[in-house]
């Protein structure tokens, strides 16, 4: 078969062809397939006559509008005109001008028309120019009318939900080979990203190159895990827009379709404020405040990680916990806010002779413990060591200005999966214990895993 097709009666009448309508492989005659396709699609069909201004509605083009053809006899082009809403019909004169003037390739609009029941229906218009096959060269437009009334209200209750949503609705595509794509996005991406929907539309990474590098992987690894459990996929992360940097979270359901693709239909807020308070709270419960290190709270959190992971991946870390040797008497001498004053120079120093993978804690009135990831029991007593050193030769000046120095006894321990498996609480006693050997055997001095120093 060629690709020129035979309309129907009345156009295989008319000797007229339509230029590269695809009819290969058909069995059936051309006439009867557009027929069937017609009446599957509920199409009303309309052809006009350009030269003559003849019009031909089908009894369905009527039906559409509630009328049988007969009611609206005798038919003409203002037949049409009479029944589109006075405000789209310039919109359809447009199209209809560019199409026939060459500035557009198909002739389409969506447009309101009447119905007899008096409400306005979207009418989906196509039409498609046709000469005919003889030297008169007459030429037809023909076309479809589509009631798309139903899509267009829920589109428009689409649009209109998805201004009062406090976030950005989408769908989300991911294909079975890898590629993803969003297949709707509501306008409020501009607000959320500064992109417009359309950009979005068109490549998701205009989306995902604004996520935070640090987020970005996260991102990746929670959209996979979604598409391999089908639970539902949430997510908070940093999004880099705008000049500015903020949290939005993501919450979709994912659905695998039979060809394998998964779809997830979701939404997207900012939590930005609430996201920043969380942080800050979470900050302020793990940290000290008044030397601004960490707590004994995030010490034993710490410690349950480091057993953990040393338990799994064979690691070895040290413990050394410090305590001021006495301390009730430099308060009682020198008062309380001289106390203080020791606590956070002792903390700065302590800060500034370990290094960052350590883990710092005052977890007690003046009792510190420092945290030392893949450090040695020797390794540790040097810091340790080092530290008494430091802390000897401070020179404390008291309200009053008088000067004192300050020392600390500390006790070192040693994890290690290959030697010990302690739990943290035992570790922490052998910890003690060491420290209380050094009290014991004169203050300002290290013990080592219960052996002085
Ligand atoms: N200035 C100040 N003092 C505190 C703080 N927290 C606890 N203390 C005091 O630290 C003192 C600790 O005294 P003790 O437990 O008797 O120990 P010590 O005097 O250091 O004696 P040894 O540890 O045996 O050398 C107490 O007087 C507490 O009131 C604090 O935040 N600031």
């Amino acid at each position: 078969m060629g690709k020129e097709l035979q309309l129907g009666e009345q156009s295989t009448q008319r000797g007229l062809t339509v230029k590269d309508s695809v009819t290969e492989h058909m069995e059936l005659t051309p006439e009867i397939l557009l027929k069937a396709i017609l009446e599957g699609t509920g199409a009303g069909t309309w052809e006009w006559n350009l030269d003559t201004q003849e019009v031909i509605y089908n009894e369905r083009w009527a039906q559409l509008l509630g009328y049988s053809l007969a009611e609206l006899e005798p038919v003409s082009f203002q037949t049409w005109e009479s029944l589109c809403h006075p405000s789209d019909l310039q919109e359809a004169r447009n199209a209809l001008a560019s199409y026939l003037g060459g500035g557009s390739q198909k002739f389409e609009c969506v447009i309101r028309m009447l119905h007899r029941d008096g409400d306005w229906r979207w009418i989906h218009t196509r039409g498609t120019l046709l000469t005919s096959q003889d030297d008169s060269g007459t030429r037809w437009l023909m076309g479809t009318h589509l009631d798309v009334t139903r899509e267009k209200m829920s589109e428009h209750q689409l649009e209109q939900l998805s201004k009062s949503l406090p976030g950005i609705i989408y769908t989300f595509v991911l294909e079975p080979d890898g590629r993803y794509y969003f297949s709707y996005v509501s306008e409020k991406t501009w607000d959320f990203y500064g992109a417009r929907a359309e950009e979005c539309l068109d490549d998701p990474d205009n989306i995902f190159s604004l996520i935070h590098p640090e987020d970005l992987p996260r991102v990746h690894e929670s959209i996979a895990r979604s598409a391999e459990t089908l639970e539902e996929w949430v997510c908070e992360y940093r999004v880099r827009a705008r000049g500015t940097c903020y949290w939005l979270k993501g919450v979709s359901r994912p659905e695998k379709e039979p060809d394998g693709r998964i779809i997830w239909h979701g939404m997207t807020i900012n939590i930005d404020i609430q996201k920043n308070l969380e942080l800050e709270l979470e900050q302020l419960s793990i940290t000290d405040e008044l030397t601004g290190l960490y707590n004994r709270r995030y010490m034993l959190r710490k410690l349950q990680e480091s057993v953990a992971e040393g338990e799994r991946y064979g690691a070895t870390f040290s413990l050394i916990s410090l305590d001021v040797d006495f301390f009730k008497a430099i308060n009682d001498s020198y008062g309380h806010p001289t106390g203080d004053a020791v606590l956070i120079r002792f903390a700065d120093i302590i800060a500034s002779r370990t290094r960052k993978s350590d883990t710092v804690a005052r977890t007690g009135g003046e009792e510190f413990i420092i945290l030392m990831p893949k450090t040695g029991l020797a390794e540790a007593e040097q810091v340790a060591e080092s530290l008494r050193l430091a802390l000897q030769s401070e020179r404390f000046v008291s309200d009053e200005g008088e000067t004192f120095t300050v020392t600390f006894s500390a006790g070192v321990v040693n994890w290690s999966a290959e030697e010990q498996t302690l739990a943290v609480r035992d570790l922490l006693s052998a910890c003690d214990q060491a420290l209380y050997a050094a009290k014991r055997s004169g203050r300002n001095r290290i013990v080592a895993n219960g052996n002085d120093d």
